[in-house]
């Protein structure tokens, strides 16, 4: 098979990543630390967070000088998306600020894109690799998956606020790293099979960031402060191995497609966040391709996630349902749901093998 040479694009890094117990008291240095000439910020953001931590990031901003303009959202839609634009459009803020779970960062990413305004991640949640990458998932647009937006110029994450959040939003952060593994190994599958261009160094980053937590999950569970800190720190990893990538293929293989697939199948009900689904997708993707999946599932029960459908609300049909649909929701990434073809038959026979149903 010939092996596709790389394609040409522009690889955007974060270019200062501040992580630690209460940095968030820094964000205002912080913003000075990239721009010494900055005068204003617009602060994306969630209810929940802004009462939680609001006055004191608002203080550090504000003490370093930088005018501060808040706005809540309850939505990751284009909708949001758009209204905010016409509100922050004619403020031209020298950054925006996405500060909060993985939704508030997604909003303010698309926003500031669309404005073309730097952009500061700064997550409350470590529950996907979104942080540090330039993707968003927003809903209201035609894609199931993930669109490109602009990379994060800079990244703080406050291992205190992260640690606040609800459990479930860290242990789906686990579920998104794990996928590392078997979106890696789709990747390889799509150079060998298809000559896709295969970038060994984007690939080798986002696996170490699965490894870390299939190896010392044990540990990991034990110790809560060492438990975020490397989770946000292999997310962020894997967030910069897409940058490096230049897509979403390190991070995101037939997994992936399985959780999309789950929300169109669940018609918009609740089914899970989108670590807990990936996880669970992990398992059976993972015995697709041989691989250990009992070790998988082991280290997402050490975490705290789920492995089995019905502890997100899922039905068996709706497992079924999606394996089958999969792949046909993003038919140019080659996965092992393109060898494997899915009927209704093998899905229910590789759903129970793996005691997902
Ligand atoms: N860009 C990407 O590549 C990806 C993006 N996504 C997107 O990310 C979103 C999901 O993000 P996720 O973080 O899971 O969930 P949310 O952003 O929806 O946050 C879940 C809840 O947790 C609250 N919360 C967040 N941080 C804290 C904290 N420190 N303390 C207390 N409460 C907190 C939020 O409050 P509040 O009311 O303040 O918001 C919210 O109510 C979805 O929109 C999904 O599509 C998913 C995968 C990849
Ligand atoms: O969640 C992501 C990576 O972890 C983004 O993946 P998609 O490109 O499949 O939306
Ligand atoms: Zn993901």
């Amino acid at each position: 098979m010939v092996v596709a040479s790389p394609p040409s694009h522009l690889m955007e890094l974060p270019r200062k990543i501040l992580i630690g117990e209460r940095v968030i008291a820094e964000v205002g240095p912080f913003v000075r630390s990239l721009d010494m000439s900055a005068r204003s910020v617009a602060v994306i953001t969630g209810r929940v967070v802004k009462e939680r931590a609001g006055v004191s990031c608002n203080s550090s901003l504000e003490d370093a000088m930088l005018k501060t303009k808040w706005h809540v959202v309850s939505d990751a839609s284009m909708d949001t998306v758009n209204k905010l634009h016409d509100k922050i459009r004619d403020d031209r803020p020298d950054f925006v600020i996405g500060f909060g779970g993985g939704r508030s960062v997604d909003v303010a990413k698309m926003t500031a894109y669309r404005l073309s305004r730097p952009f500061l991640s700064v997550p409350t949640s470590a529950s996907h690799d979104g942080i540090s990458s330039p993707f968003v998932s927003v809903r209201g647009i035609d894609k199931p998956h993930s669109i490109k937006a602009n990379t994060p110029i800079g990244v703080l994450a406050d291992t205190h606020l992260l640690s606040q959040a609800p459990p479930r939003l860290l242990a789906g952060g686990c579920g998104d790293l794990v996928a590392k593994i078997t979106a890696v190994k789709d990747w390889e599958l799509a150079r060998d099979e298809r000559g896709e261009y295969f970038g060994s160094y984007a690939a080798n980053l986002a696996y170490m960031s699965a490894q870390i937590i299939l190896e010392e999950s044990e540990k990991l569970k034990k110790n809560e402060r060492l438990g975020v800190r490397t989770v946000v720190e292999a997310l962020i990893s894997a967030g910069v191995a897409a940058c490096i990538a230049g897509s979403s293929r390190p991070c995101s293989g037939a997994e992936h497609l399985f959780s999309h697939a789950l929300e169109y199948v669940a018609g918009g009900a609740e089914c899970g966040l989108h670590g807990e689904r990936v996880g669970i997708g992990t398992i059976m993707m993972a015995r697709l391709h041989g691989l250990d999946w009992e070790n998988v599932r082991n280290t997402l029960e050490d975490m705290g996630a789920p492995t089995k459908a019905k502890q997100i609300g899922l039905t068996e049909d709706n497992v079924v349902q999606a394996l089958v649909r999969a792949q046909s929701l993003r038919p140019d990434r080659y996965t092992i749901l393109s060898k494997v073809k899915m009927d209704k038959k093998k899905a229910r026979e590789l759903a129970a093998a793996t005691k997902v149903i």
